[in-house]
């Protein structure tokens, strides 16, 4: 599991341990495993031109040191200086005594073979000021390499309000800061790599499964099982108008690991054609036989409220997708008031931006602001409906009403295609009809839904839904 803590959670855990050690200890450890770092990424570090952007913080302190550390070794280091006047002393005098010297030549960030972005980190808010900004726009060759944070990034949220660095390396320290991992922060970060300082950290804030995680989270049939205990997953789903989506979202579901899948809807026909194996029933939910678990509303048009109705009065969890989210926006959070199994809710940023207009009573937000702060809009849902929320897109965030967390690593741009969120919401239901509660079922299906997309997209070509559920037991067998 990748841990991720808040600026709040840091700071508690560097303030105890600071006062444990002599004064400057902490820097030190940062400043020593930023300058490793950044000498592997040279070819040579005697010879090599390195320039430190440093703000006025304990974060440009980290990169003079490691600046200074640098230039012991043989690089001719630069210091720019944002805040020249409020630059950190210790840094500074350590820098000028290894031999660095202080730059106003902007051009120095071209010139130079390594750039370190010790702007702001963690105590970093708003976008970066005018002053710094000109750098988040210029080009260059050899690599930048942030450190905590790209400068710009929101560390809590992921949030980038303005213009911020692109760094090739993040070298974060203690532990990762959840804008790190959420877009559009992530997409500045670069590769992460985690110094440890000593810090002693509470749970964290927002995790992410890694390739371990998701195998001790898969369901395996042990040699007792038969289909009903493995788990049935309904799926009421599609519609005369939209059958292609009761095919998908049975598709995704089939490959998800419960024992058998029940279709109940107007398609019945269409997805028994291409998938012999589903059990179909006509009506709708309520009339259906023995299920675990419930997806409604991916293609079901006006069957939605129907199928939503009954789906919710059943005593099992249910995933609600697409139309049904649509549905499920109409009638606000009370919908939900009355269940005591899990709900868990697919939007993505136009199905958000409904439910939140639900739940509040205002005009829905524009998506693209939504998009903009994944982090706060998942915690938001999640509170307002008491329910777990995926929210789908460029980094998918899954919050739990419990407050907790998962941000999901793998996937491709290539997701972004017709259908694909209908694979991932048969296969969400397939998990949680296996028994896994609702923020394992949704982190573990995002998971396996990206991979399935990057490898049916290997070498990087388009694909379409069913490619991605075709993929998926390559995604389980091989994970990563
Ligand atoms: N506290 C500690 O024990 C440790 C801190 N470390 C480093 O210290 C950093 C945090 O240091 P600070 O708390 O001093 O905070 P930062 O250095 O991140 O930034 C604070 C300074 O930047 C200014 N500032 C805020 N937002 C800005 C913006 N958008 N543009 C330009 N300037 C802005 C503030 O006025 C303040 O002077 C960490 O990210 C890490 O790099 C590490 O050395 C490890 C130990
Ligand atoms: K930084």
């Amino acid at each position: 599991m990748r841990h991720a803590h808040s600026v709040e959670q840091v700071r508690t855990a560097e303030a105890a341990l600071m006062a444990r050690l002599p004064d400057g200890t902490l820097m030190q450890r940062a400043a020593a495993g930023l300058a490793a770092t950044c000498a592997r990424l040279l070819p040579r570090v005697y010879g090599s031109r390195v320039l430190v952007l440093a703000g006025s913080g304990d974060n440009g302190g980290d990169a003079l040191y490691a600046g200074a550390r640098l230039a012991r070794r043989g690089s001719t280091v630069h210091a720019l200086l944002l805040a020249p006047d409020r630059a950190h002393p210790g840094g500074l005098a350590d820098l000028l005594a290894a031999g660095g010297r202080v730059t106003a030549d902007p051009t120095e960030f071209t010139r130079a073979d390594l750039v370190l972005d010790g702007i702001v980190g963690i105590g970093g808010r708003g976008g970066l000021r005018p002053e710094a900004a000109p750098y988040a726009a210029m080009e260059r060759g050899g690599p930048v390499v942030a450190v905590d944070v790209p400068s710009g990034v929101d560390p809590d949220t992921g949030e980038v309000p303005g213009a911020a660095l692109r760094a090739d390396v993040t070298v974060c320290f203690g532990t990762y800061k959840p804008g790190l991992l959420i877009d559009p922060g992530a997409s500045h970060t670069g590769a992460l790599h985690l110094v440890g300082i000593g810090l002693t950290l509470p749970p964290a804030s927002v995790t992410s499964l890694q390739d371990e995680d998701l195998a001790a989270l898969l369901p395996v049939p042990g040699t007792e099982s038969d289909k009903y205990r493995r788990g049935v997953v309904g799926i009421a789903a599609g519609s005369a108008r939209y059958p292609g989506a009761a095919v998908l979202s049975v598709a995704g579901a089939l490959r998800g690991g419960a024992g058998a899948v029940r279709y109940v809807g107007t398609a019945a026909e269409e997805v028994v054609r291409r998938f012999p194996e589903t059990l179909v029933t006509e009506g709708g939910p309520a009339g259906a036989g023995r299920v675990q678990a419930w997806v409604v509303g991916p293609g079901s048009g006006d069957g939605a409220e129907q199928a939503l109705r009954e789906a919710l009065a059943a005593e099992v969890p249910v995933l609600v997708d697409a139309d049904g989210l649509t549905e499920l926006a109409r009638l606000g959070p009370d919908a939900l008031r009355e269940r005591t199994a899990p709900t868990l809710l697919t939007p993505h940023t136009g199905e958000a931006a409904r439910l939140l207009a639900g739940a509040t009573g205002d005009a829905p937000p524009p998506a693209e602001e939504l998009a903009a702060a994944r982090l706060v809009t998942a915690r938001r849902l999640a509170a307002a409906y008491r329910a777990t929320v995926l929210l789908k897109g460029s980094t998918t965030v899954i919050a739990d009403p419990s407050g907790e967390v998962r941000v999901n690593p793998t996937g491709t741009s290539w997701l972004a295609t017709a259908g694909s969120g209908d694979v991932l919401s048969g296969l969400a239901g397939s998990l949680l009809a296996a028994g896994l509660p609702p923020l394992d079922a949704a982190s573990a299906a995002a998971y396996l839904h990206g991979l399935a997309g990057r490898h049916a997209a290997e070498p990087g070509h388009p694909i379409a839904a069913l490619d991605i559920a075709t993929a998926l037991p390559t995604a389980w067998r091989h994970r990563r």
